[in-house]
């Protein structure tokens, strides 16, 4: 499918990463090309060592790829100085991880306004409270990470994902460290702020059920995409998982 650049939020054009030199270098990337249409869920699969976390980091602007270009909408992230690049992370990315990383000295207000705060942007009340409801929250503004359970840090980190109103939410394993049900929430969320706000949202997973709540899955392998569905069903994605490798 090719989407007009008007409409990507994202764009990878030939994008190759090698870490290290001479004997030792290892390539993570091998010439990824490709964009991610604004408003749609897609999850990344792929055996370990594939390349997942290399391309996540390359989208975040965390990492620089050794060839190739990253655009966040127009903005080409490999054409930024450190500090236009710190503020691109900042204000027009989310980032979700595994372990939730919130402040637990914090509120759960707290943390959620926390970026903005230090951007020194006002803290915009109506969309604050709407990001609370959406995530279950409203009733826990007070609370310490400590006292919430995984499920509730997850919903708490993704409301601070997405204070910022991100040009994309990205998920590195957003789901690899709740149960079942907990994780179907998660999930429910990120397909819910697709549906109802159009947000983009790009999440690295291993769990084929988690890929199958998503519009695309596309698959990596050695560094190469390797195949891309359409919602398919977890049997579906654990069946096209099974011929790239262990996993
Ligand atoms: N900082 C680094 N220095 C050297 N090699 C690295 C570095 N980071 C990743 N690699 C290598 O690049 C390749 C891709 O790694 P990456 O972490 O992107 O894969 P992954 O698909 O996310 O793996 P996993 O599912 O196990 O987390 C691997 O061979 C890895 O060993």
């Amino acid at each position: 499918m090719t989407v007009g650049t008007q409409t990507a939020a994202m764009r990878l054009d030939s994008v190759t990463k090698t870490y290290g030199e001479g004997d030792n270098a290892v390539t993570a990337l091998r010439g990824i090309s490709l964009e991610v249409p604004r408003g749609t869920f897609t999850a990344v699969m792929g055996p370990s060592g594939s390349g997942k976390s290399t391309f996540l980091h390359c989208i975040a602007g965390l990492d620089q790829p050794t060839t190739g270009r990253v655009f966040l909408g127009d903005t080409e992230l490999s054409g930024l100085k450190e500090a236009q690049l710190t503020a691109v992370r900042r204000e027009r990315i989310g980032y979700v991880f595994q372990a939730y990383n919130l402040m637990s000295a914090l509120t759960v207000r707290q943390n959620i306004t926390l970026v903005a705060r230090l951007a020194d942007m006002a803290v915009d009340e109506a969309w604050l409270r709407e990001l609370l409801t959406r995530v279950g929250m409203s009733e826990y503004v007070d609370r310490r990470p400590g006292q919430l359970s995984g499920g509730q840090q997850q919903r708490v980190a993704i409301a601070r994902a997405l204070a910022t109103r991100p040009d994309a939410l990205l998920a590195d394993e957003p789901t690899g460290a709740l149960d079942t049900r907990t994780s179907q929430e998660v999930l429910k969320l990120f397909r819910q702020v697709v549906d109802e706000i159009g947000q983009t949202v790009l999440m690295v997973t291993h769990d084929p059920v988690a890929a199958s709540y998503a519009d695309t899955v596309l698959f990596l392998a050695d560094g190469q995409l390797a195949g891309r569905l359409y919602k398919p069903s977890p049997a579906e994605v654990a069946e096209h998982m099974t011929h790239l490798g262990d996993w």
